[in-house]
């Protein structure tokens, strides 16, 4: 089962497996920077985007792409957590992408999990956002429990960057980045929904059966903040790109 096809309004791209989806996710950014060489670039943490941002750096070695004049906004970080804690989403950003590709390490940028004055370094945030001419394509994993960046259910969707409570099963799941579930931070920096949805373009990747539910209710359910990633489906330009295990809950008719 391999195929493209259109789910409420979606377009949604089913590969046989998380390689092959990945391989697809690094093809779409790559158009985007080819089509414009100075885009503005949304961009995720978490283990779904890790196979896309390998294949990224490898296409930048090949001469494939080339990121020199490119822009980056992450979606989050941990409060509490400043860029040189291992397990910050800076960290992860650098180890994963950022370090391996020639991004000017200057323009991209990762809300400041430090930050003395939380609401007024979100509202920073969401200017620089808009001075550098909004995000022309956001890459976005997907929780289990329906959230996008760390827009947990019940977020609302205007919601703008702003700190927010992770739920007990966010920090569950995260807990396998950390050495102990102690030490998963309870608090987070993220762009909200409508800063989301602002974005020219939404490129969503989930991997895996564990995603299967979570992706059916996105595409199937009702449109609803309890399940904030639904709420894609009021933008006009989403892609969601699945592998087959991730897809198993859709009844693709
Ligand atoms: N804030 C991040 C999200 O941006 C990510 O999409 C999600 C899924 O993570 P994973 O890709 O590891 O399943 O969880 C995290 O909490």
């Amino acid at each position: 089962m391999i195929q493209t096809v259109q789910i409420n309004g979606i377009e949604t791209i089913v590969k046989a497996d998380g390689e092959q989806a990945s391989h697809a996710v690094a093809d779409l950014i790559a158009a985007q920077v080819h089509r414009k060489a100075d885009s503005v670039l949304g961009l995720a943490t978490g283990g779904t985007p890790v196979q896309t941002y390998r294949r990224l750096i490898e296409m930048n070695r090949g001469g494939e792409v080339d990121f020199s004049g490119v822009t980056s906004f992450n979606l989050d970080e941990y409060i509490g957590l400043g860029g040189d804690h291992p397990q910050s989403f800076r960290a992860f950003m650098n180890e994963q992408l950022f370090d391996h590709i020639n991004i000017d390490p200057a323009r991209t940028f990762v809300p400041d999990g430090c930050a003395a004055d939380v609401p007024a370094h979100c509202a920073k945030y969401e200017s620089m956002i808009e001075s550098a001419g909004g995000i022309d394509l956001q890459l976005l994993g997907l929780g289990h429990n329906g959230h996008i960046a760390f827009n947990e259910p019940g977020s609302p969707r205007d919601s703008r960057t702003r700190q927010v409570d992770l739920t007990p099963e966010t920090i569950e799941k995260n807990a396998r980045f950390f050495d102990s579930i102690d030490e998963v931070p309870c608090h987070a920096i993220t762009m909200g929904i409508a800063t989301i949805l602002d974005a020219r373009q939404i490129v969503l990747l989930a991997t895996g059966a564990g995603k299967a539910d979570a992706v059916a209710k996105m595409l199937e359910g009702p449109v609803d903040e309890s399940h904030p990633a639904s709420l894609l489906r009021n933008h006009d330009h989403v892609t969601v790109v699945l592998d087959q295990d991730a897809a198993g809950g859709l009844r693709l008719d």
